[in-house]
């Protein structure tokens, strides 16, 4: 038997399988989908196990070392869609693969695989091994299998015994000692004691009579005894102990109530009929669910993924990692109970890890998570929802730089499964395709209830300024604001950005505090008066006196969520303010915690950053006011019009979602762009048509396709000079209409102490893209001579900086 294995070297020389001989110990767990040890050179590393065959055409084939897995990790599936996503995205298939596991997973340490008794009918070659234990670390078996593999095998196969990662395994799994009773009456049982012994006689009959196995701490504590009682009882072989895993719980104690499916509107009637059909005749469609905020896209995902659990399949929903708000996660517990695991960023790497077995081990049945949760070994998937479509967390920053979209419509033509993507303000990319017929467009027009959409108001803040108002708020959005507090109602102020003030400037000589290793200026933060950069982490005191002119004429310009607050406090001293960014909710549950309390009306005016902007459902919200709209407008990206139009958008979405209308204020320096204008008008389909003739000019996506190629290094010379090879060098290969622009110095010319250059490439059609890309990347991964220099390659990039 030789097993075919992708090593998780990247010089590799290419994504090719190298073949090694699987010896007899590890034969019963070597298959495809588990991770291996094997030598390579003169090292030991780590791969997958693509596919076990019978023949090699390589000649002296060493052995593979080990199996690290007792059941493999990636499916067939997800190994066949690790190779095609490393061929679309231009990386190494061992990255593609890893990226599909979670953290606890990639770990470099060695598991070790146990192997444990499950019922008491061991053949005698095995009995010797299991006198003292139930379980024996894998290597001590060996011997045994080298000498009768035949036994182990049937004993393996039959379920006397089974293989597992070792159960003590630091951070990895969680187990608990349950206490059992062994099979028997229980009369003759209690007939073995002691009369006298009345602690362990009512021990042994708790244990006997409780409705569930319970862990041998709560039972002692509800017998109202202890492990001495106890001991007596195991000696004899009445009760055992057990070691149990079981899971952290990302949710801790919450109880959650039961909801059941709120009867459609018509609206919403008429799209799940659509959904029905495609989940019912299994077959692959894409459909894309454009429907206003407020319009009840939440519950037709919930009624779409209770028609896919009845036809006994899976779901996958997936939501921005931003938008996962314990709001959200409660709809879906709410709805399906233990059927649900949830995985984002927010969960330590143990409690993702139990989430991510739940799913493994088939014990639940939808996932709700961002990004990654695309990824969830699922084998009978039968419905990928992508919530929030167009959000720019779908897309991976680092290798493999995969759009979750590509991933879960690779996904749905696998399982025969629809994938539905849901906005209410899908990206230009999605609404072109579904315009043209690619993906069927549904759509939910009106707000449930026929609420109205909020009423929004554009205030000119050059105009506030020039009447006098020098304060962050105008005087519309005061009025409004002294308005609900006088009403008892609830605001949302959104803010688009974190930190006290952005930058710290010097007024006599213009000097602007920036990081020494990357060309970007300091945030100050004001909880312990300090710079940080946002790209390295750096931190340093802010200054009190110019570096440069030895002024101290040090201003804080810009206005973050904690000036907004302190300002708040001072011209609104009655209001109850909560601030939601990342610092106000950095200690876990915190997130949770503010917005129950905002619920429970605790504060007037809810303050905050993107956090804000997604999801939240709060009927007392009649106000939402915008302090700065243009805020991305001028980023250097061609898609800054279209995200100033989504962010927008989905604020002013939070007010009015309930009986009493909604209105929103948004203040701007630019209040004729028309992102902003149409945003007023609620148009979207406006937006798409003045956005899409804008995309056609430049020669922009969705008209046009393009890549990225960064290069960095940390000398300036090196830098240019390999980004003039590789243009030259694409400019060589691909074809002539294929427009090769740069190399030209990134927005952010400096990272880490490492200089920036980009090439960008434009084209309609371009067969030879994959090829030369990955010639680059091999010539530049295999450079030995300069390891500083890295190249990196996004062939749909979502940020030029
Ligand atoms: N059929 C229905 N009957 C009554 N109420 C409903 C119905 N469908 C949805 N709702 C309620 O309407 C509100 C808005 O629905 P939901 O949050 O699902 O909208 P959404 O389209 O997902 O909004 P957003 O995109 O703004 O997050 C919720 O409070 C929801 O409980
Ligand atoms: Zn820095």
């Amino acid at each position: 038997m030789i097993a075919k294995v992708i090593v998780d070297v990247p010089t590799a020389q290419t994504d090719q399988l190298y073949d090694y001989t699987i010896p007899l110990e590890w034969k019963v767990v070597a298959k495809p989908g588990v991770r291996v040890i094997v030598p390579f050179g003169r090292r030991a590393v780590q791969g997958f196990l693509m596919a076990v065959v019978h023949e090699s055409e390589q000649s002296n084939l060493r052995a593979l070392i080990e199996v690290r897995d007792p059941v493999p990790v990636l499916t067939e599936e997800l190994l066949a869609l690790g190779q095609w996503l490393a061929a679309e995205t231009i990386c190494f298939t061992a990255t593609a693969l890893a990226a599909m596991l979670p953290a606890a997973l990639k770990a470099k340490v060695t598991q070790l695989l146990t192997c444990h008794v499950e019922r008491h009918e061991l053949p005698p070659s095995l009995q010797p091994l299991f006198v003292k234990q139930c379980a024996v670390p894998w290597k001590d078996v060996q011997p045994v299998l080298k000498r009768d593999a035949a036994t182990v095998q049937a004993a393996l196969v039959s379920g006397i015994v089974s293989i597992d990662y070792d159960v003590q395994e630091k951070g990895k799994k969680r187990t608990v000692r349950q206490l059992q009773r062994v099979a028997g009456n229980l009369d003759e049982q209690l007939s073995l004691l002691s009369a006298k012994a009345k602690k362990q006689r009512a021990l042994l009959t708790y244990v006997a009579t409780a409705e569930k196995t319970m862990p041998t701490t709560v039972v002692l504590e509800q017998v109202g005894t202890t492990r001495s009682v106890l001991t007596p009882l195991l000696k004899q072989g009445i009760l055992y102990e057990e070691e149990m895993e079981v899971y952290r719980d990302p949710l801790g104690s919450t109880v959650v109530e039961r909801s059941e499916p709120l009867p459609l509107t018509a609206a919403q009637q008429q799209v799940m009929d659509t959904v029905q059909t495609a989940i019912v005749s299994d077959c692959h469609e894409v459909m894309l669910l454009h429907g206003v905020t407020g319009s009840g896209k939440t519950e037709i995902y919930l009624q779409a993924i209770a028609l896919v659990l009845d036809k006994g399949e899976e779901a996958i929903m997936l939501v921005p990692e931003i938008a996962l708000t314990p709001q959200m996660v409660e709809r879906f517990k709410a709805r399906f109970g233990d059927l649900v695991a949830i995985l984002h960023s927010g969960l330590s790497t143990g409690e993702k890890y139990d989430e991510w077995r739940k799913i493994h081990q088939g014990e639940v049945r939808v996932v709700v998570g961002a990004r990654s949760a695309v990824f969830a070994p699922f084998s009978r998937l039968g419905l990928i929802i992508i919530d929030e479509e167009h959000e720019m967390s779908y897309k991976q920053e680092e290798n493999p730089r995969y759009h979750t979209r590509d991933v879960a419509i690779w996904r749905g033509v696998h399982h025969n499964a629809p994938v539905i993507l849901g906005s209410a303000t899908p990206s230009l990319e999605s609404y072109a395709r579904a315009k043209k017929g690619v993906y069927t467009l549904l759509s939910l027009q009106e707000r449930v209830g026929g609420r109205p959409l909020p009423d929004v108001h554009i205030v000119d803040m050059r105009e506030e300024l020039r009447m006098g108002n020098r304060s962050m708020f105008s005087q519309a959005l005061m009025d409004a604001l002294k308005d609900r507090l006088a009403k008892g109602e609830q605001s949302v102020l959104f803010l688009n950005r974190r930190g006290y003030a952005t930058f710290v400037m010097c007024r006599d000589c213009g000097y602007v505090a920036s990081c020494t290793h990357c060309d970007i200026s300091y945030t100050y933060h004001r909880l312990g008066h300090a710079l940080k950069c946002h790209y390295c982490g750096d931190q340093t005191k802010a200054p009190t006196v110019c570096c440069e002119c030895n002024s101290t004429h040090i201003r804080f310009f810009g206005s973050g969520t904690q000036k907004v607050e302190e300002e708040l406090a001072r011209v609104l001293p009655e209001a109850r303010v909560m601030r939601m960014d990342v610092d106000t909710t950095r200690k876990k549950g915190s997130h949770k915690r503010l917005l129950d309390a905002f619920g429970a009306g605790e504060a007037d005016i809810l303050l905050g950053t993107q956090m804000i902007a997604k999801g939240l459902d709060f009927p007392h919200i009649t106000l939402v006011g915008v302090l700065s709209a243009d805020t991305m407008l001028h980023l250097p990206d061609f898609r800054s019009s279209e995200r100033t139009f989504q962010l927008l958008a989905q604020v002013a979405g939070r007010a009015g979602r309930d009986v009493r209308p909604g209105e929103v204020v948004v203040q701007t320096y630019t209040p004729a762009h028309y992102s902003i204008t149409l945003v007023q008008q609620h148009d979207y389909e406006a937006f798409f048509a003045t956005e899409m003739r804008a995309r056609k000019q430049g020669g922009y996506p969705p008209y046009y396709h393009m890549a990225l190629i960064t290069i960095s290094d940390t000398t300036l010379p090196s830098v240019i000079q390999t980004a003039q090879n590789i243009k030259r060098h694409l400019t060589d290969k691909l074809a002539r209409e294929t427009v090769v622009l740069g190399p030209v110095v990134s927005p952010i010319a400096r990272i880490k102490d490492r200089y920036r250059y980009q090439c960008v490439l434009k084209y309609k059609r371009e067969p030879k893209l994959q090829k030369t890309l990955f010639e680059l990347m091999r010539h530049y991964g295999q450079q030995r001579t300069n390891k500083k220099l890295q190249v990196s390659m996004d062939v749909c990039p979502y940020f030029f900086m």
